[in-house]
């Protein structure tokens, strides 16, 4: 039974789930960095929210660890190329919560506009100020939008409301979807000269990180009130106290720090910025929602091989994993296969999808068939991170789907470039789901993979099935199964030989020596 930790506090909605679902789950929440270092290698999978950080050195000893679950959208506590790097899966639920922090981001945004935390305390304490403070409205103001993607657009959609002027800054958001949404698409210069308000709606990566620095608060309108929902290092936060110090800036509403949880900070304390602590995703709806989804994305995997909401794989659904299963093994082995025969460095993988084979995830299978091919000489790929692997090493990859043309209903052919040569191995699926290596160059065969293999060219002339039969017997090895294929009498033939139990590299040699044999290798599966 796979075995899951809940790291950050969840809905015991998630608890059940994985109850029901078969999953094993403890939950341990508030672990220091040491406490998880020294449990993590139990766990198949890891349920977290944005406190928990999944690091590079967690990943290295969490030996068991598949799949890590993000109970939100923002995954920047998961160090993503480590995971894939070690064949963890990384998920996220990226609609769970949206609605819910936009929401907040609204609510900021009259927070801010009304001065209600400053008025709350004020009244509270007995001081009637009613003249201290003075507001602003929102209708026909600009709201300028820093990433327009769920969260931004939902923003977007609740400001129109409300009767703002919406222009957003967002390089991947099309002119088209843009104008669906009612959003004026603008470049940033333009949006920091024209934003009454301005709220930041994106990842934080290496090109966002900063996005507010001192240099962009100083080209924003003068009295420019400023909301973040989303990542705390968006914003230069020295250089927007010196802006709010200045008046550039009129006000901030942060539920995001550079660091958190933020018990100190150079904001606090400042009558014009409204805080809350990371509270964009803190609904019972959302928490619910996310919750769920994510111990039923995480369930799904372990137990059924579905991913859903990746972001170092593609999708496959249960149904789907169901069918792919045998193909991509399938497609492993004769990766597999083509790169422990290949032993010089590799141009170009061109892998065909003939007839039902074409209709499957081909992400999938070509990932499998990658990670197959690197493995021989490279034993820490991984089909999560085989196309990264492969990109890495300048290796063309491309991808053929046809319809059935030959006698088999499906097969997946892969053909591998080298300075040299180029080798194509093909294989398909019985319907008792075994996969069968049908091709190799240009040579028809039919040949179950095994966990042992002698793969013998040599040339088709009598005596050298007996020759070979007898040294295998003389030296101990036991043959299981024995295929032989050739493109024409007296041609190039192959055979390929399962044994049981490894091949003794004297063997091979002896092999090797053997007339009429060109070739010979002892290949595992
Ligand atoms: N405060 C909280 O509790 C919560 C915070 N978040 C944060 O909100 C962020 C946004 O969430 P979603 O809207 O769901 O993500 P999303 O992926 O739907 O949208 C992000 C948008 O940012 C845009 N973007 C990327 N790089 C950009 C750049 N350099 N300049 C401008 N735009 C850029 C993308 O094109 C995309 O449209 C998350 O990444 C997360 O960090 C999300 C949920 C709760
Ligand atoms: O889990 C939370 O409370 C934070 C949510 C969040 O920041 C996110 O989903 O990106």
């Amino acid at each position: 039974m796979p075995k899951v930790l809940i790291a950050d506090k969840l809905s015991t909605a998630a608890v059940n789930i994985f109850k029901m679902r078969g999953v094993e789950v403890d939950v341990k929440t508030g672990l220091t960095k040491e406490e998880l270092l020294k449990i993590v290698d139990q766990y198949d999978g890891i349920a977290i929210r944005s406190a928990t950080k999944i690091t590079k050195d967690v990943i290295a000893v969490a030996k068991k660890l598949k799949v890590v679950g993000r109970a939100g959208i923002g995954v920047d506590n998961v160090d993503i190329p480590a995971a894939t790097a070690a064949g963890v899966i990384v998920m996220n639920t990226p609609f769970g919560n949206s609605i819910t922090t936009a929401e907040h981001a609204i609510a900021l945004m009259m927070a801010l506009a009304r001065e209600l935390p400053a008025a709350n305390a004020s009244t509270h304490a007995g001081k009637w100020e009613k003249n201290r403070f003075m507001g602003v409205e929102l209708y026909g103001k600009t709201l300028g939008l820093i990433g327009a993607g769920n969260i931004g657009s939902i923003v977007a959609d609740r400001a129109k409301g409300l009767k703002m002027h919406v222009v957003a800054f967002d390089p991947y958001l099309s002119a088209e979807s843009a104008e669906e949404k009612g959003i004026e698409k603008v470049e940033l210069d333009d949006l920091l000269a024209r934003a009454d308000f301005i709220t930041l709606h994106t990842p934080l990566t290496p090109e966002t990180k900063g996005i507010l620095s001192a240099e962009a608060l100083a080209k924003t309108k003068k009295g420019v009130r400023i909301i973040n929902c989303a990542r705390g290092g968006l914003i230069d936060e020295a250089a927007l106290k010196a802006a709010l110090d200045s008046g550039q800036v009129a006000g901030a509403a942060l539920d995001v720090f550079a660091e958190e949880p933020a018990k100190a900070n150079p904001l606090f304390g400042n009558e014009k910025v409204v805080c809350t602590p990371h509270l964009g995703a803190s609904t019972e709806e959302a928490q619910e929602n996310v919750a769920l989804q994510v111990a039923e994305q995480i369930s799904d995997y372990l137990l059924t091989g579905a991913i859903v909401n990746a972001l170092n794989m593609p999708s496959i659904s249960a149904q789907e994993a169901q069918l792919v299963k045998p193909w991509i093994s399938l497609a492993e082995k004769l990766g597999a296969f083509a790169g422990q025969l290949t032993e010089t460095s590799i141009q170009a993988v061109e892998i065909l999808y003939e007839g039902s084979a074409a209709k499957l995830n081909q992400r999938a299978l070509t990932q499998a068939a990658l990670a197959g091919l690197l493995k021989a000489h490279m034993p820490e790929v991984n089909m999560v991170n085989a196309p990264l692997v492969a990109k890495e090493r300048g290796i063309k990859v491309s991808e053929t789907r046809r319809d059935q043309q030959g006698i088999y209903e499906g097969y997946i052919q892969i053909k591998v470039v080298t300075p040299e040569m180029t080798r194509a191995v093909a294989g398909t699926v019985f319907a008792d789901g075994h996969p069968r290596l049908i091709q190799v160059k240009d040579i028809k065969l039919d040949a179950e993979f095994a966990p042992n293999m002698i793969y013998v060219t040599n040339e088709d002339k009598p005596g050298f099935i007996g020759r070979l039969g007898t040294l295998l017997g003389d030296t101990k090895v036991n043959i299981a199964n024995f295929t032989l294929g050739r493109s024409a009498p007296g041609d190039d033939s192959i055979a390929l030989v399962q044994v049981d139990g490894e091949v003794p590299q004297a063997v091979l040699d002896a092999i090797r020596k053997l007339p009429l044999v060109k070739s010979a290798k002892a290949l595992k599966f």
